[in-house]
């Protein structure tokens, strides 16, 4: 990754060291003050630096939580459904099972249908603006139109690395502790076929 605005976990492993059981970062970028407030910090572990941005009011950890488990369980939260069945239609007929395109033109939630939609790379590739956003972590693929403002890590980076695209490898290289699959349950939008 070229782009200095974002900070790889991994640019100054190198520099960190442990004195005392406490984690201490070079002093450029120890503003945090880790060895009091942050020693447990699962990101600091990882690189020793926050990249963190601020986020707007009323969107805090909480308030996602609040969403997800209220209109997002009962609709999902997966942006623009309407397009798969006029824009993509021709698309998903040839690349899924007649009983998944019936559950997404009753308004099943993505998240509930069985078998969960296929989608190719062509597909994902479609979805690829702020607000019609596909990615896939780990297989399965996600919307994450919804999620932009609630990310502790900002909305450009994800638009950059996920929009459309596979974005398992950045995902695991900045924080393989979240679980993505729990916040994201109810933006998922179907399983990623090769
Ligand atoms: C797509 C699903 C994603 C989810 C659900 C997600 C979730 C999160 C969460 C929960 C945090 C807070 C971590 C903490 O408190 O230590 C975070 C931070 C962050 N995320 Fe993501 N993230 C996603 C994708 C990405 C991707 C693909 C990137 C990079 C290309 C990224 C970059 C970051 C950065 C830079 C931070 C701030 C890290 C820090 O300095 O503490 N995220 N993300």
């Amino acid at each position: 990754m070229d782009d200095s605005r974002f900070k790889r976990p991994s640019s100054f492993r190198e520099e960190r060291s442990l004195k005392n059981n406490t984690l201490s970062v070079p002093n450029s970028n120890n503003w945090l003050n880790p060895s009091k407030s942050q020693a447990g910090c699962s990101t600091l572990r990882a690189g020793g630096y926050r990249n963190k941005v601020a986020l707007k009011p009323g969107h805090s950890s909480l308030d996602w939580h609040e969403l997800t488990t209220t209109k997002g369980k009962k609709f999902g939260l997966v942006t623009n459904v309407d397009r798969l069945l006029t824009l993509d239609l021709d698309h998903l007929k040839s690349t899924n099972y007649p009983q998944t395109l019936v559950q997404i033109s009753r308004k099943v939630p993505l998240y509930l249908i069985r078998p969960p939609l296929r989608v190719d790379k062509e597909l994902l590739r479609r979805h690829n603006t702020k607000d019609d956003c596909w990615c896939v972590i780990q297989g399965k693929v996600y919307c994450l139109t919804n999620y932009f403002d609630f990310h502790p890590g900002g909305v450009d980076i994800l638009l950059r690395y996920c929009a459309g695209k596979d974005a398992t490898k950045m995902f695991n290289e900045y924080h393989r502790w979240v679980s993505y699959d729990k916040l994201l349950e109810t933006c998922f939008v179907g399983v990623y076929v090769e």
